[in-house]
């Protein structure tokens, strides 16, 4: 058996033409475009690439997107200020503060000061309270991407086995919270779980969000599962792979994501969704 590809890159591009359409639409009757702020603190070179397609996808969708880039040494205070003249701007409908922040900056605290309707991201407490109860507003853009993927399958959600592999609050978390909304029975694993090779083995859908290459040897992938990889991990090559070793994966899997291709370009058409989502619904 051999996988069907989940083809990230298409879907995201569909929702790209569909946002454009509705932007299209709202200026056309005389009603201001999306406005998203973006703000990056350092010069990490993979933050660097992530924020470039994050900008580009912007523009391409016919948003106003605001770009700062702070030296590293930017204080927390100075950082602060900034997210209170952007909470405080009519045309800013999105505040995105790209992590990792530099140690000297509590990411919580800058992540708190975002005013809940602007947080296109997803990561204050309030939006992941919300996914928590069942009421989500705006959801952290990553796993939304992937349950986007998830539906692209056609396969119902209903009572699958489900297990991420990563707890972290930016991606894990959230997808376990989301995979619950679908009524998955849900398994989250972390450093601490003990046997990984028999939690993996159980899931009718995987999601592996650790950030190590081939992580995930392929013949522990459950025969007709739904496999989706979110690690980005660049080797010495050069090349990019995710966390799972994907050529045997794949051989095993009934769906399963490409890196690059997969959930990455979902990532951002899922901010692009929540921009204009926030737009709409709390900014018109
Ligand atoms: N495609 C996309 O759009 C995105 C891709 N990424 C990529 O996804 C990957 C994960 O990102 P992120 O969640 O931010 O990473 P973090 O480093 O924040 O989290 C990694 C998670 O993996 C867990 N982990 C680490 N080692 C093990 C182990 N030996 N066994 C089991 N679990 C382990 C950690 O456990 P513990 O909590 O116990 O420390 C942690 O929960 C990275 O490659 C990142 O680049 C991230 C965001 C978006
Ligand atoms: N506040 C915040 N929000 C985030 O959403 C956020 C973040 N911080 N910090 C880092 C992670 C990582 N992330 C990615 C986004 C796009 C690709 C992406 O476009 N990937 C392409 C390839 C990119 C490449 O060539 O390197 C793909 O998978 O096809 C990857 C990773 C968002 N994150
Ligand atoms: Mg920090």
């Amino acid at each position: 058996m051999s996988a069907a590809i989940i083809d990230g890159k298409a879907i995201a591009a569909s929702i790209r033409q569909t946002i454009q359409a509705s932007v299209a639409e709202r200026v056309s009757q005389g009603l201001r475009a999306p406005g998203l702020a973006v703000i990056l603190v350092g010069q990490d070179p993979a933050s660097q690439v992530y924020v470039g397609n994050k900008r580009r996808a912007c523009e391409q969708v016919g948003f106003v997107s605001k770009s700062y880039d702070l030296p590293a040494t930017t204080g927390e205070t100075e950082l602060l200020s900034l997210i209170d003249s952007l909470n405080d701007d009519a045309t800013i409908d999105g505040i995105l503060v790209q992590l990792p922040l530099p140690g000297h900056i509590d990411s919580a605290k800058v992540i708190e000061r975002i005013q809940p309707n602007k947080d296109v991201d997803g990561f204050h407490p309030y939006n992941v309270g919300r996914l928590a109860q069942r009421i989500p507003v705006l959801r952290p853009c990553t796993p939304m991407g992937i349950m986007t993927l998830i539906e692209s399958t056609g396969v119902p959600t209903h009572g699958l086995h489900a297990v991420v592999v990563g707890a972290s609050n930016i991606v894990g978390r959230p997808m376990t919270l989301e995979l619950l909304l679908a009524g998955c029975t849900t398994t989250t694993c972390h450093r601490f779980t003990e046997n990984l090779r028999a939690e993996v083995e159980r899931a009718d859908l995987l999601v592996v969000a650790v950030g190590k290459p081939h992580f995930i040897p392929g013949d522990w992938v459950k025969p007709g599962a739904i496999v989706i990889d979110v690690g980005i991990n660049r080797l010495d090559n050069g090349s990019l792979v995710g966390d799972v070793d994907y050529a045997v994966a794949a051989e095993r899997a009934a769906h399963i994501t490409p890196v690059p291709g997969g959930v990455g370009p979902m990532t951002i058409a899922s901010l692009l969704q929540n921009t204009l989502f926030a737009c709409e619904q709390y900014h018109s």
